[in-house]
């Protein structure tokens, strides 16, 4: 497809939203689109800008897990940007109260591979591991749900119970259609704890999370899940993997760079993390946040040690195209400040359809069992929002 055609090609159906206790970023229209080419993502965004002297000096999109794979950003007509949620209810009010009940949605909930499969994958991963196949050390393998309702899904109410969780940024990326008709639009929306980077002048941040427990709704074996998270080996093991790949990649950008708290648990309503803030100071402020993002992204936290391995394996043992799943969603100024997320918790939406990921860093000593719970539990807050009972949806996976 031609630039102009792909650029009248993509008319978002829906606005972009990102929204956080830090900030919220809203987008609607489309006034062109980055084109694909063989060139950096950087110099195509510097490119696009300077072709483009009207508009809002900003760029809003996904990039995808796969390096081969076309990213997708896009200069909104309208933005409206705040400090905090205090955008949010503005732009998606809640909606009226209706008189007449609403028929309850039915679902249809297919594991995408059943979860055997996936324990089996893990399997064979270790082996892997053990093996020391070209040095992995780490892998992260996930698995999906392809969920059917009977009435399209409203990604804004989706939106909406997400971002009731004030230690997630909620997200919602329009995307171009699969073959280019509108009628066909897709929708990535999901709730990341995990802040690939942020660039603000000459401050980076990066706050990886990798290593997990699933929360409880009793104190007590909450408390005792966060305990045994924090002194588990394997998850410490998991989570430096992410931290080192990060310093290592920040390091030649940076006249400072640390990790001023450490290692420390973090919680999300449904699961507990191991996370670890990196700061770092720019020697160069004017390197863009795109450029970054690109350089860092896909940390051990989504693929794995040494990347190219991870990457491989994960093609051959996973079987499907992650998509956006496993990227990373946010925005970036002309000048190059921006903020990008690390696209996890998401499902790709399509009028009635949707299809959640969830995944789980694999390294010796990770339990097959163990893991495929973990990525059901990472499903919970979406089923949560799609007002898809998590016990339903546990059933069908046993029977599956
Ligand atoms: C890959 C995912 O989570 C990552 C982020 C936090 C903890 C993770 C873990 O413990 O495996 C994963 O690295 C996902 O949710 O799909």
């Amino acid at each position: 497809m031609r630039d102009a055609e792909e650029q009248a090609a993509f008319a978002p159906s829906l606005p972009f939203a990102l929204v956080s206790d830090r900030e919220t970023v809203v987008g609607k229209g489309c006034l062109g689109i980055v084109a694909p080419g063989a060139g950096a993502l950087e110099g195509r965004v510097r490119g696009y800008f300077a072709a483009r002297p009207e508009g809002p000096r900003l760029l809003l999109g996904a990039l995808p897990f796969s390096a081969g794979a076309r990213e997708h950003l896009y200069q909104p007509a309208d933005v409206v940007r705040g400090a905090g949620r205090a955008g949010f209810a503005a732009a998606f009010p809640p909606p009226a109260l209706v008189r007449s009940p609403v028929p309850a949605r039915t679902w249809t909930v297919v594991p995408e591979p059943p979860v055997a499969a996936y324990r089996a994958a893990v399997a064979q991963a270790l082996e892997h591991l053990a093996r020391g196949d070209e040095g992995l050390r780490k892998v992260v393998l996930s698995r999906s749900l392809r969920l059917t309702s009977d009435r399209p899904i409203d990604c804004f109410e989706v939106l909406r119970g997400l971002a009731e969780d004030p230690a997630v940024t909620a997200y919602c990326v329009p995307l171009a259609a699969r073959d280019g008709s509108p009628a066909s639009a897709r929708v990535l929306v999901g709730a990341t704890p995990e802040l690939l980077l942020a660039k603000d002048g000459a401050s980076v941040t990066s706050r990886p999370l990798a290593g997990s427990a699933r929360r409880s709704a009793d104190a007590g074996a909450d408390r005792a899940a966060a305990q045994a998270l924090s002194a588990s080996d394997k998850d410490r093991r998991e989570h430096r993997e992410v931290v080192t790949a990060i310093l290592d990649q920040l390091a030649p950008y940076c006249a400072e760079l640390g990790t001023p708290e450490g290692t420390s648990l973090t919680s999300t309503a449904s699961m507990w993390h191991l996370g670890t803030r990196i700061v770092g100071r720019l020697r160069d402020a004017s390197v863009s946040s795109v450029e970054l993002a690109a350089r860092l992204h896909p940390t051990p936290a989504v693929c794995g040690t040494p990347r190219a391995a991870a990457a491989k394996l994960i093609a051959e043992l996973e079987g499907y195209d992650r998509g956006f799943y496993a990227g990373a969603v946010g925005w970036c100024e002309e000048g190059g400040n921006g903020a990008w997320h690390v696209a996890i918790r998401c499902a790709e939406i399509e009028g009635a359809g949707a299809r959640l990921y969830a995944g789980a860093g694999i390294v010796p000593g990770s339990d097959p069992a163990g893991e495929g719970e973990e990525t059901a539990a990472k499903f919970a807050a979406l089923l949560r929002a799609l007002g898809v009972s998590e016990q339903y949806a546990a059933g069908v996976e046993d029977a599956a």
